[in-house]
C-alpha cells in the first residue's frame, strides 16, 4: 500500500520509515527509528529529491509509483550521496532509463567510487546557483559543501519558498503519521533527537553549516524539507535560529551538565554532593550523566545545550578511564568549544587521569576552566568538604552572574 503525502501543490512527500534499525550510522542508538524523506515534484517535467536507504525500498517505489501515474521521471536530483539516501539510484536508472541524473562533480565521484553502473549518458552536471526548471516550479542549487559531505547541496524552490535541505535540520526518530512540525507536539517528541542529530552528525561542521546561512540571507523560506524527520512550514524561524546557535557552539541554556565515570563508586559521589551543592546555590535542571552507562551522542548533545560542564573520572592504568577518555576523544572530534569547565579527577597511588583530561580540554578551543580542579585519593573525606564547596560556588557563580 503506498503512502504518500502533499506537502505542497504537486509536490509530494515519498519517503519510508525504518522503526527495526537499533544504530544510525551502526553508531548511534535510534529509540524510535528513523525516516528516509524523498520528495516527488508533478509538473510539466518530474523530478525526485534524494532517494531512500534500502531497507525502505519496497515501500518507497509504491509510493512513486503511485504518485507518478504511469509518467515518466525527467529528473532525479542528487542532494546528498551518503549510502542512505542513494540505495535507489541505480534501480530509479533502470526503471527510467532517460532519466536525468542531477548532481556535482563531487556527488558524480563519489556515485562512481559507490556503484558500478555506467551513467554518463544520464547525467546532468550542475552549479552553484545554476537552476532547474520543471514548469510552475524552479529548483536553485545552493551547494553546502561539508554539511557534512562534500558534495552536499540544498535545491531552494523560488515560486513557493521551500528549501530541500539535505541532512540540515533533520532529526533521528521516526515520523508517526504527522509529517509537518505543527503537527507534532515537536518541543517533547523531536527536539531533543534533532540536536542530538546535530551535535554528533553535523556538530563538526558549525562553520560550513554558517557559510550556507549567508548564501541564503535574503531567500523568503516558507518550508523546510529535510532528509530526516519532519517539514517544518511553522516554527521556521525558531529551528533556523537553533541551527544558528548550534553551528556557532552557543549554548541554549546557561546550565551544567555533569559527567562522572566511576568503577567502585567514590568519584560518583563527589558528583552526587556537588550537585546536591549546585541544587542547593540556585542551579536549575542539572544534568547529571555516567559515561560508562550512556551512550556519548546523549551527552553530546547535552554538552551542545548547556554552559558548563564538570568531567569527573578516576585513573585507570596510569591514563584516564576508557569511557571518559573516549568521550573527551569524540568531543575534540566534533569541535566542542567555547564552555566553561570544572574538572574533578581520582586515583589511589599515581594520579594520571586530571591531567589527562586537562590535556583534552586543552585540545578544544576556549574550554575556561572555572576553579581549580579537585584531585580526590581514592574517595573525598570530611575535611575536604571545603574544596567542594569552593568548587560548588565558583560554578554557581559563573552561571548565575556572569
Ligand atoms: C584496573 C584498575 C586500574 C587502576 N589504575 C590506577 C592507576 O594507574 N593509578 C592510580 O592511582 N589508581 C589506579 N586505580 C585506582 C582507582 O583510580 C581509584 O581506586 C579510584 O579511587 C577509583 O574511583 P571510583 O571508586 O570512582 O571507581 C586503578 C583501579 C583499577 C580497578
Amino acid at each position: 500500500m503506498y503512502n504518500v503525502r502533499e506537502i505542497s501543490p504537486n509536490i509530494y512527500w515519498v519517503g519510508g520509515n525504518d522503526r527495526r534499525i537499533n544504530l544510525f550510522e551502526n553508531l548511534f542508538p535510534l529509540e524510535n527509528g528513523v525516516s528516509y524523506n524523498s520528495y516527488l515534484i508533478m509538473d510539466e517535467k518530474t523530478a525526485l529529491i534524494d532517494t531512500v536507504d534500502d531497507s525502505v525500498t519496497n515501500q518507497y517505489w509504491e509510493n512513486i509509483e503511485h504518485v507518478l501515474n504511469g509518467r515518466e521521471l525527467d529528473y532525479l536530483i542528487i542532494n546528498h550521496m551518503e549510502p542512505d539516501h542513494c540505495g535507489n539510484i541505480e534501480d530509479v536508472i533502470r526503471r527510467f532509463p532517460n532519466v536525468k541524473v542531477v548532481g556535482n562533480t563531487k556527488s558524480f565521484q563519489l556515485f562512481h567510487q559507490f556503484y558500478t553502473m555506467d551513467t554518463k549518458a544520464n547525467e546532468m552536471l550542475v552549479c552553484e546557483g545554476d537552476e532547474l526548471n520543471l514548469g510552475a516550479h524552479n529548483l536553485k542549487f545552493v551547494f553546502a559543501p561539508m554539511v557534512h559531505w562534500p558534495e552536499v547541496m540544498m535545491d531552494y524552490e523560488t515560486t513557493k519558498g521551500i528549501l530541500f535541505a539535505a541532512d540540515a535540520f533533520g532529526t533521528f526518530g521516526a515520523l508517526n503519521g504527522n509529517l509537518f512540525d505543527d503537527e507534532t507536539d515537536y518541543d517533547n517528541v523531536y527536539l531533543d533527537e534533532a540536536r542530538r542529530y546535530y551535535a554528533n552528525i553535523v556538530g563538526k561542521f558549525g562553520a560550513q553549516v554558517q557559510a550556507v546561512f549567508k548564501k541564503l540571507a535574503g531567500a523568503q523560506v516558507n518550508m523546510i524539507c529535510s532528509l530526516h524527520g519532519p517539514v517544518f512550514r511553522k516554527d521556521i524561524a525558531k529551528i533556523m535560529d537553533l541551527y544558528d546557535k548550534w553551528s556557532r557552539y552557543v549554548p541554549e541554556k546557561k546550565g551544567v551538565v555533569l559527567f562522572y565515570g566511576s568503577m567502585y563508586g567514590n568519584t560518583e559521589n563527589a558528583v552526587m554532593a556537588l550537585a546536591n551543592k549546585l541544587g542547593q546555590r540556585g542551579i536549575k535542571d542539572i544534568r547529571v550523566y555516567d559515561v560508562s552507562k550512556t551512550h556519548p551522542s546523549y551527552i553530546i548533545s547535552d554538552i551542545w545545550k548547556y554552559s558548563h560542564l564538570v568531567a569527573a573520572a578516576p585513573t585507570y592504568n596510569m591514563g584516564l578511564y576508557y569511557p571518559m577518555d573516549n568521550l573527551l576523544h569524540e568531543m575534540i572530534a566534533l569541535g566542542v568549544k567555547d564552555r566553561k569547565v570544572a574538572l574533578i579527577g581520582n586515583h589511589s597511588w599515581a594520579s594520571a587521569a586530571l591531567k589527562t583530561m586537562v590535556d583534552r580540554f586543552s585540545c578544544m578551543k576556549n574550554m575556561t576552566l572555572i576553579c581549580e580542579s579537585i584531585d580526590i585519593r581514592s574517595r573525598l573525606k570530611e575535611d575536604q568538604k571545603e574544596l567542594l564547596n569552593d568548587l560548588a560556588d565558583a560554578i554557581a557563580k559563573s552561571v548565575l552572574e556572569d
